[in-house]
């Protein structure tokens, strides 16, 4: 089976890319197999200079084609927060279920027309002395008053996809492939970089 390399260390995303890459025939690997000591540090400030800095320091260091993938959630009545620090919004120990507390605390007295947010990914494709290349998708939504569901991670339980009517916890990993911003941002590398993995060991 063909393998890809998925430069992160977060379990909730190799579960959607396994959802996006097992119907193209590939096994999905992360820094959990193949590199667990190595933890990047995000210094950038655009999901673009992260996902970088992520898939650029691993192609290096594991001297093959690595994808890296910078993604959160933009909340419009809190100015765009969190964005950037989605995965560190209430403390540096990245924990889901405090951070959608946050969001819900500071949404409290915001009505529902005003809770519109969207997710956002940046796919970055490194190889050694490659051009890296970035794919970015989005996902509207509006952000619900409490949870719903126990698919998916991060504030999916609080993500309210009105396309199809449901929470993005409440989708199979297909379901919410099919509509996320991961799955936007993977079929956009796939229709403009068919031969990107020529380089795998
Ligand atoms: O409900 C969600 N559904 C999603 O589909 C999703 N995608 C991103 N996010 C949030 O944004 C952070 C990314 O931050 P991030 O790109 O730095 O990743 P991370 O630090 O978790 O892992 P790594 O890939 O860097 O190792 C995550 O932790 C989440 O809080 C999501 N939340
Ligand atoms: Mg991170």
């Amino acid at each position: 089976m063909k393998k890809v390399i998925i430069a992160t260390q977060n379990k909730g995303k190799a579960k959607d890319f396994e959802a996006l890459f097992s119907p193209l025939g590939y096994e999905v690997l992360t820094l959990r197999d193949v590199a667990e000591q190595l933890d990047v540090e995000e210094t950038g400030v655009t999901f673009e200079e992260n996902a970088i800095l992520k898939a650029e320091t691993v192609a290096e260091a594991l001297q093959t084609v690595v994808i890296a993938d910078d993604s959160g959630l933009e909340i419009d009545a809190l100015g765009g927060e969190p964005g950037v620090y989605s995965a560190r919004y209430a403390g540096e120990q990245k924990n889901d279920d405090a951070n959608i507390d946050k969001v819900l605390e500071n949404l409290a007295e915001v009505p529902d027309s005003e809770r519109t947010a969207r997710f956002r990914c940046v796919l970055a494709v490194a190889a050694p002395g490659k051009q890296t290349e970035t794919f970015s998708g989005s996902c509207e939504g509006v952000i619900l008053t409490g949870r719903k569901g126990d698919q998916g991670f991060g504030y999916d339980p609080i993500f309210y996809v009105p396309e199809i009517g449901k929470a993005m916890a409440e989708l199979s990993p297909e379901e919410k492939a099919a509509i996320s911003h991961r799955g936007n941002a993977i079929r956009k590398l796939e229709s403009s970089m068919p031969d990107w993995l020529e380089t795998e060991k």
